[in-house]
């Protein structure tokens, strides 16, 4: 459905040609590894929470690559993840990391993947890294953290400025720094520098819950990570994956609260129904009614 604006409302018809099925002859890094750079001392839940989403999106492997802490944590969570540096075919960034307060060491880290030029999801702590970004890239901020990334150009605005016009907002920054942004809020806007305007407005309000948007880079990740041949010659569907994401997302959290709260875990246990649901027949609209 078109919007006011030429604003696409992503639905579950088009998503499910963005979930990649595994095939007969896959092994698990033909279907794709996601490398993780997330959490830190004082934020090593993000981490958890991201490869957790990761893994229940449906990928081969997870390589989670962060401090000590953080990375027992994630094993605790899912040992199945593997701390051990190697290839991978997307990267995810920046969560539960602080750009302010962050070492040169992660600052490099962080460099480095961007180098690869793979496709990457840039979220949290790595936003202020996105012009060394050189692969097929999309942005995560929430509305604080675009006025952030703005702060310094020569248009800036404010969070809530942004907030109520996240549309116009969400393109103005795509041309800016030439990548796809996924604004988070209670509508998602993904705009991509090529064009592409896509809305999500199904998410429930519960998800305004600590943790939840780390969860949707897990999720985003996961679904790069399995289209990475495709996004070598094709960064236009970064846009389509973007929007699955958040609505993968906006499902697993419809499913996960049953009308009532959620917390951010709940939404990435829920992930594997929604996936399910997506390609069976989309969740029923009835559900939909419980933000
Ligand atoms: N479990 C984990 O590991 C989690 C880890 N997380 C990770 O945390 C990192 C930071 O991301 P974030 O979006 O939370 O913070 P950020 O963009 O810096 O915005 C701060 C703004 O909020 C405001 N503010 C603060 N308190 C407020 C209050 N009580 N009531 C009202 N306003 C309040 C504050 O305003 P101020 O107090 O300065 O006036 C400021 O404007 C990020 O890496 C993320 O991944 C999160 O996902 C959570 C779970
Ligand atoms: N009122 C709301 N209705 C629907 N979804 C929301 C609402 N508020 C926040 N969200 C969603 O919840 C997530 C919050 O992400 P974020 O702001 O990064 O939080 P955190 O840093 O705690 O993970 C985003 O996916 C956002 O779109």
């Amino acid at each position: 459905m078109v919007n006011s604006g030429g604003w696409l409302e992503w639905e579950a018809e088009q998503a499910r040609d963005w979930i990649s099925r595994p095939q007969a002859g896959d092994d698990k890094y033909s279907r794709g590894v996601l490398g993780v750079r997330t959490g830190s001392k004082d934020y090593p839940g993000a981490a958890v929470l991201g490869a957790d989403a990761a893994v229940r999106t449906g990928l081969g492997m997870v390589r989670y690559l962060g401090p000590r802490r953080a990375a027992n944590l994630v094993l605790q969570r899912r040992p199945e993840v593997v701390t051990v540096p190697g290839r991978v075919q997307a990267w995810l960034l920046g969560s539960g990391i602080n750009a302010a307060t962050r070492t040169d060491a992660v600052s490099t880290a962080l460099a480095e993947a961007l180098a690869e030029g793979l496709p990457t999801v840039l979220d949290a702590g790595a936003l202020d890294l996105v012009a060394r970004a050189i692969g097929p890239t999309v942005i995560t901020p929430h509305a604080g953290e675009l006025a952030t990334m703005l702060a310094n150009e020569a248009k800036p605005g404010s969070a809530s400025q942004i907030a109520a016009n996240a549309g116009e907002w969400a393109i103005r920054a795509a041309r800016l720094f030439d990548v796809t942004v996924l604004l988070k809020g209670a509508v998602t806007h993904i705009a991509s520098p090529s064009g592409a305007r896509l809305t999500v407005s199904t998410g429930p309000a519960w998800l305004a819950t600590a943790g939840s948007g780390d969860v949707l880079g897990g999720i985003l990740g996961a679904l790069l990570a399995t289209h990475s041949d495709q996004l070598e010659t094709d960064a236009a569907a970064l846009a389509p994956l973007a929007a699955t994401a958040v609505l993968l997302h906006a499902d697993a959290a419809i499913l996960a609260s049953a009308g009532g709260p959620i917390a951010a875990l709940d939404i990435a246990d829920a992930v594997p129904l929604a996936v399910a649901a997506l390609l069976e027949h989309g969740i029923d609209p009835g559900q939909r009614t419980t933000g």
